[in-house]
């Protein structure tokens, strides 16, 4: 029989959400553990501390708990084994199973019953906005997808999305949706609630309860279905092809800059100069010597990456500075039948809290969605018959709504993104940079997509 510990060791690098993988567990320690739901099932809450080469992360399980030899059907793909519990636990005294509470909606109703009464549960509390109604008849369902977080469904009501890798203090996510949703921004998913926990003795958002957008479809599959229908007519210019993307690019655009606009209207702003500047590339350079060190594929353009970075440190003016998304790509967000809408405010979630709450320029968010133009153009080549011949056009697809997401951008009064192209360009490789490494440790079929844009844009 094992210990829960092993059971973590062996069950976290499995997890989507698992942020290092590519390196062993060398200890999986549990930081805080509690009983959020006692019984048989029983769900408990922990923070686990994983030990790697690179350090000590801190990710959050809730764990349920059933007595037996066996799960249910309906619970096994969310197993992590079985084991006997020391004093302490409440699903009996015999060896129990163990799996992802999220999964098991018996249990997740505990929390959406505990945000409505704002209840205090083992050692988190669970809140929810003054004045807001919850509604505690819905049950739960995970939300499948490629995701840093585990977000839950409660019927067509509310999303839960539980963080994984926690960092002690207030989530981005939770902060910056408030802040717009407080001042009628109709560009976010209002925020119900959030559960709090203590990490590192501080508080520590552990969870965020937000509007579920019954309307909503991925800015990314929109993309996609437009690529694809591009490359039935490969010869026709992307504006004359069935399911031209443009006008919503540019719509896109014009919602960006209304919540930058909102963001900077409510939170502090600021221009940086030359000292920030150098530190800004200097960081970029760092992230590229870390890339280039596991990836050697980027060997070829590190001087040409390294040169647009020090065009931040050459600029003629200083560069203003805001609250930004921070990790803006066309999975974060959503087209409902009233507009786009922007979610997961969370940042990079590899970044420590404090670095992503900094000061930015737009223009990084703006470089984010360029980019994901770009993947969104080459992903379906990967592998495809006739690669090569969709080549040209996916590189124009990728253009045509980059002209008009930007122009949608500075329309709306943000700053035109054209006019700024040293700044742009640093950012954008910047995110190419940060891609490389997020796809070799998490989809490295996928490595090529930013290795051939850095190939392409460095030339
Ligand atoms: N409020 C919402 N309404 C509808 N769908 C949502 C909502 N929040 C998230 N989603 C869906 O879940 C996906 C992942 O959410 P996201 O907040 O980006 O999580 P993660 O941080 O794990 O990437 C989104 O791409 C979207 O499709
Ligand atoms: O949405 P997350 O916060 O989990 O962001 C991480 O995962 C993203 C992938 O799901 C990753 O985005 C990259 O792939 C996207 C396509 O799947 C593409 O649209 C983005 O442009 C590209 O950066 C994101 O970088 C990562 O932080």
């Amino acid at each position: 029989m094992h210990t829960l510990e092993e059971l973590l060791a062996h069950w976290l690098p499995q997890q989507r959400w698992f942020a290092g993988k590519g390196s062993p567990i060398t200890g999986v320690t549990l930081e805080a553990e509690s009983v959020l739901v006692p019984g048989d099932p029983e769900l408990r809450h922990l923070v686990v501390a994983v030990r790697q080469d690179s350090g000590v992360d801190r990710y959050q399980v809730l764990l349920g708990l059933r007595g037996g030899e066996e799960l249910p059907d309906r619970l096994r793909h969310a197993s992590l084994g079985g084991y006997t519990p020391g004093a302490g636990g409440s699903a009996g005294t015999g060896p129990v199973q163990v799996y992802d509470a999220l999964h098991d909606a018996e249990l997740t109703s505990a929390l959406l019953a505990g945000l409505a009464a704002g209840a205090d549960l083992g050692g988190l509390r669970l809140r929810h906005i003054a004045g807001v109604e919850i509604d505690t008849g819905h049950t739960s369902l995970v939300i499948s997808g490629e995701q840093s977080n585990t977000s839950l469904m409660f019927g067509d009501a509310y999303v839960l999305k539980v963080f994984r890798r926690l960092w002690p203090g207030l989530n981005p996510d939770l902060e910056l949706t408030s802040v717009l949703s407080e001042r009628g921004s109709p560009y976010v998913a209002r925020p119900f609630g959030w559960i709090e926990g203590s990490v590192a003795g501080t508080p520590t958002t552990c969870a965020l309860l937000q509007q579920f957008l019954v309307s909503a479809t991925d800015g990314w599959l929109l993309a996609a279905t437009s690529v694809r229908d591009l490359y039935s007519t490969p010869d026709l210019p992307p504006g004359q092809a069935g399911g031209d993307f443009a006008g919503e690019a540019a719509r896109l655009g014009a919602a960006t800059a209304a919540v930058h606009r909102k963001l900077a209207e409510a939170l502090p702003t600021g221009t940086v100069g030359d000292a920030e500047l150098a530190e800004l590339a200097d960081s970029m350079n760092q992230r590229l010597t870390r890339a280039a060190a596991s990836v050697p594929g980027l060997a070829p353009y590190t001087d040409g990456l390294r040169a647009a970075f020090k065009a931040l440190t050459e600029l003629d003016e200083p560069m203003p500075v805001q609250r930004v998304h921070g990790d803006y790509h066309l999975g974060q967000v959503v087209r409902t039948d009233a507009g786009w809408v922007l979610l997961d405010f969370e940042g990079e979630p590899a970044k420590p809290v404090p670095e992503r709450t900094q000061l930015s320029n737009p223009l990084r968010d703006v470089a984010g969605m360029l980019r994901s133009f770009d993947y969104a153009a080459r992903y379906q080549l990967v592998g495809h018959p006739y690669a090569e011949e969709l080549a040209a056009p996916a590189r124009e697809w990728a253009q045509h709504n980059r002209t008009a997401f930007c122009a949608g951008y500075a329309a709306a009064g943000g700053t035109d993104p054209m006019a700024h192209q040293a700044v742009l360009r640093a950012f954008e490789f910047d995110k190419a940079v940060y891609e490389v490494m997020y796809e070799a440790h998490n989809r490295p079929s996928w490595l090529g997509i930013p290795l051939s844009s850095i190939a392409a844009l460095v030339g």
